[in-house]
This record gives C-alpha cells, sequence and structure tokens, in this order.
C-alpha cells in the first residue's frame, strides 16, 4: 500500500536554499506534494519551479509582477498571487513540512504563520530566530510545531544530540569556515571589495549570508540561535575556524564524548534530514572523501579582525531586544556594504553603533520586535548616513 503523499510548502523557493530544496523535492515527485512556493523578485525561476512541481499554488512577493506571473502560469492550472499579504496567506495555508528560506527579519512574519499551523517548519531563517526568539518559541510551543534546524551547523548538532536529553550536554562547538578573510590583515579587509567578501571559500550561497560570513556576524547570529534551539547558555557554546568545512558541528556530553556529524559543504544535506526526519532519505549530494581532505585544521577565532561575532555574544548575554537590534543594524550595514556605501569594517561598526544607542530593551511579543527591529534599522541607517566611524571596543549593555 502506497502512503499518501506529504504536503510541503517552500518560503523563498528562488534562493539558495529553496532552490536546493526543490531539487530534493524533484527527485522524488510521488512522495511530497507542494502546497505552496513563495518567492521574493525572480518570477520566472518561481513559475518554473511551480510547473515542474505542479504546485498547487505560487506566490511572488513584489507585487508589480502579479502580472508577469499570471502570464507565466497561465493554462497551467496553478493558482497564483502576488505581495505581501498573498506571502503570509501562502505561509498560513496547512502544509505537512514547511522550508522557512526568507532572508533576514522579512522572514519572520511568514514563519510565524506556518508555525500556528503545528506542523514541521524546516528553519534556515535563523534571523526571525535571533530577531524573535522568545515570541517564535513560544509561537512554536503553544502550536505544538516541531522546529527542525536546517543551519548545517545546527542541523549537525540536532544530529549528534540523536535525542539526548540537553542537561546531558556540556558544551556545543559549532564550526565556521573563516570565510575569504580568514587569515586577512585588517589592512586588507579595511579596503575589501563586495566582489572580495562574495567570495566564499566552501559553500555557495545567497548573498546577504555570504558577506555575514565574510563578518563572522554569520557565526554570531549562529551562536544566537544555538542557545534559542537547544535551550544553551552562552557559554555553553563555543566556535571553532575549521577551514575544511568538513565538521560541522560537535556535541560535548557530560561524560567526555565528543560527537559530530560530517559531510561535502552542500546544503542538500541537512535540507534532507528535515525533510525525512526522523526517517532519512537518498540525496545527489557529493560524499565527503576524507582521504582528498587529509587534515582537519581547528584554530579560535579572532573577535578583533571579526567584532560581529563579540557583539553577538553581548547581544545574547543581554537579552532582550539586543539580539533584534543586533540583527537589524546588521541587516541595514550588509545592504550599505553590498551597495559600496560603507566599507567592509563599517559592518561591525554599524552594528556596534546601534546596540550602544538602544541597548537591551524589553520584547515581549511581535509588536515590540517590530518596533526594535525598526529602531535597529533607523539608527543603523543614521550612523551610515553620517558616515560616522565607531570604535571595535566592546560596548556596554544594560540587560532586559
Ligand atoms: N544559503 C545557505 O547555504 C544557507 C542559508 N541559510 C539561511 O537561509 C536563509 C536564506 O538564505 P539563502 O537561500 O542563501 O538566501 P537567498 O538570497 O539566496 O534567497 C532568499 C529567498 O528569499 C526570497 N525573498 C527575499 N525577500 C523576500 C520577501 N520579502 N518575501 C518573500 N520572499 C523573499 C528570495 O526571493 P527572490 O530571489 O525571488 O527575490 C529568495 O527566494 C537566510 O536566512 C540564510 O541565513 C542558513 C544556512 C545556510
Ligand atoms: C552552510 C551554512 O550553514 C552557513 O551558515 C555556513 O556556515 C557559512 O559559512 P561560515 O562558517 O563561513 O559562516
Ligand atoms: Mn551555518
Amino acid at each position: 500500500m502506497t502512503s499518501a503523499p506529504r504536503t510541503v510548502t517552500v518560503l523563498g523557493s528562488t534562493g539558495s536554499i529553496g532552490c536546493s530544496t526543490i531539487d530534493l523535492l524533484l527527485a522524488e515527485p510521488d512522495r511530497f506534494q507542494v502546497r505552496a512556493l513563495v518567492g521574493g523578485r525572480n518570477v520566472k525561476l518561481l513559475a518554473e519551479q511551480a510547473k515542474a512541481l505542479r504546485a498547487e499554488l505560487a506566490v511572488i512577493n513584489d507585487e508589480s509582477l502579479a502580472g508577469e506571473l499570471a502570464a507565466l502560469l497561465s493554462g497551467t492550472g496553478i493558482r497564483y498571487a502576488a505581495g505581501r499579504n498573498a506571502v503570509l496567506e501562502a505561509a498560513s495555508i496547512p502544509a505537512d513540512w514547511t522550508m522557512a528560506a526568507i532572508t533576514g527579519a522579512a522572514g519572520l512574519e511568514p514563519t510565524l504563520a506556518s508555525t500556528r499551523n503545528g506542523r514541521s517548519i524546516a528553519l534556515a531563517n535563523k534571523e526571525a530566530l535571533v530577531c524573535a526568539g522568545d515570541v517564535m518559541l513560544r509561537a512554536v510551543r503553544d502550536a505544538g510545531a516541531t522546529l527542525l534546524p536546517v543551519d548545517s551547523e545546527h542541523n549537525a548538532i540536532f544530529q549528534s544530540l540523536a535525542g539526548s536529553p540537553i542537561k546531558a550536554v556540556e558544551k556545543i562547538i559549532l564550526t565556521a569556515s573563516g570565510g575569504p578573510f580568514r587569515c586577512a590583515s585588517l589592512e586588507t579587509m579595511q579596503t575589501a571589495t563586495p566582489e572580495m567578501a562574495l567570495k566564499h571559500p566552501t559553500w555557495s550561497m545567497g548573498a546577504k549570508i555570504t558577506i555575514d560570513s565574510a563578518s563572522m556576524a554569520n557565526k554570531g547570529l549562529e551562536v544566537i540561535e544555538a542557545a534559542r534551539l537547544f535551550d544553551l547558555a552562552e557559554d555553553q557554546i563555543d566556535v571553532l575556524v575549521h577551514p575544511q568545512s568538513a565538521v560541522h558541528g560537535l556535541v560535548q556530553f557530560r561524560d567526555g564524548s565528543l560527537l559530530a556529524q560530517l559531510g561535502a559543504p552542500d546544503m542538500r544535506v541537512p535540507i534532507a534530514n528535515t525533510l525525512a526526519w526522523p526517517d532519512r532519505m537518498q540525496t545527489n549530494a557529493p560524499r565527503l572523501d576524507l582521504a582528498a581532505v587529509a587534515r582537519l585544521d581547528f584554530e579560535a577565532p579572532d573577535e578583533v579582525r571579526f567584532p560581529a561575532l563579540r557583539l553577538a555574544r553581548e547581544a545574547l548575554r543581554a537579552g532582550g531586544g539586543a539580539p533584534t537590534i543586533f540583527s537589524a543594524a546588521n541587516e541595514v550595514a550588509v545592504e550599505a556594504f553590498l551597495n559600496r556605501r560603507i566599507g567592509f569594517l563599517g559592518i561591525g561598526d554599524t552594528i556596534a553603533y546601534a546596540m550602544e544607542k538602544l541597548g537591551a530593551p524589553k520584547v515581549d511579543d511581535l509588536k515590540a520586535v517590530l518596533h526594535w527591529d525598526a529602531q535597529g534599522r533607523r539608527e543603523a541607517e543614521t550612523f551610515i548616513a553620517r558616515g560616522q566611524r565607531n570604535s571595535v571596543e566592546g560596548v556596554g549593555l544594560a540587560h532586559a
């Protein structure tokens, strides 16, 4: 007897994570029924994906592309819609498994809408959990949803935990590639261009996370993400630079055992883990050839050249809205760097300025999250517009 296909929705289907997810779905078309695909602006790719997977609904966030989407899907029987409300409606249609892969805080409300259905949420959009930690975790609990970590390091921890209680864990270790500036001098980083920063040594990803990797703000976001996902204190989360990106995460148990997950740097592996969970599925991802890798190096991160990592730890310790402000200011700074309005080191300076200005306000609900996200963006924009330089020294934060 064949079982009914699992229903799935992909938020951010046209992005890097979205395309890896579509690849897995296309490989087993009878196993999955696509409820909705959501894209931002890439209407041609969205329509192609919807046709290839015979999706029930395709939604584009940019309302001005409604006519183009209609033309591309005409005669296919696939329903379509455009605009932010349509994105939120698509996200709220019940699906057994939803991939949350819209970049940045823009993904928060769609992810929350899916969470309210009480099914499985495969979380790639780390910024949502960083900016709205308690609010998201409460939504997951209230709805009885299951949060499955997609981020490679967190998926590695999830797999290495293998159901062990968190009280058995002494600490976890998130690995970091070190990015393109792992060995660069501060002088080189000062004048680094977007082209240089977009050359990730091991992973192929969207622009925002690639810049985050270069500044190690990505690892900072991931420390906060890990604290939320696994209910760990800041000092239980270590970061080790591991340039081979073969070991993705490790769990140090109280009995002295150290368990790790390894794999080729291909996001289809962690995505497949969440898609088939608690089962396993076949993927076409390359297999890790340990003989070819030959050696595994690990080193401590340099928080002077990469202040964003230190700032993220400060934000996590401060609590309240500090992580919201960290992530919002970082988003603005990354955009400004990509548009050549600030230099590479301006990213850390912008985050430090916004955090210093706004501290760690109380954040109890979604309204407060959105308020402090907007405030963080406003302070970051003010700092950038003034062309100010800040110090890379620690910022003092009041606790919430
Ligand atoms: N790429 C990776 O390997 C990893 C990514 N992540 C996380 O996953 C998330 C996605 O990353 P990645 O796939 O690299 O990013 P991309 O930039 O490649 O993709 C982002 C996706 O979100 C869509 N999008 C952007 N804004 C909106 C919006 N307002 N409404 C609806 N859709 C929108 C984009 O649409 P369009 O392109 O059509 O405009 C695209 O489909 C990020 O949070 C990232 O940190 C985590 C671990 C690894
Ligand atoms: C694939 C993934 O999970 C990314 O978050 C990756 O970790 C980025 O590389 P860095 O380790 O350089 O940040
Ligand atoms: Mn990661």
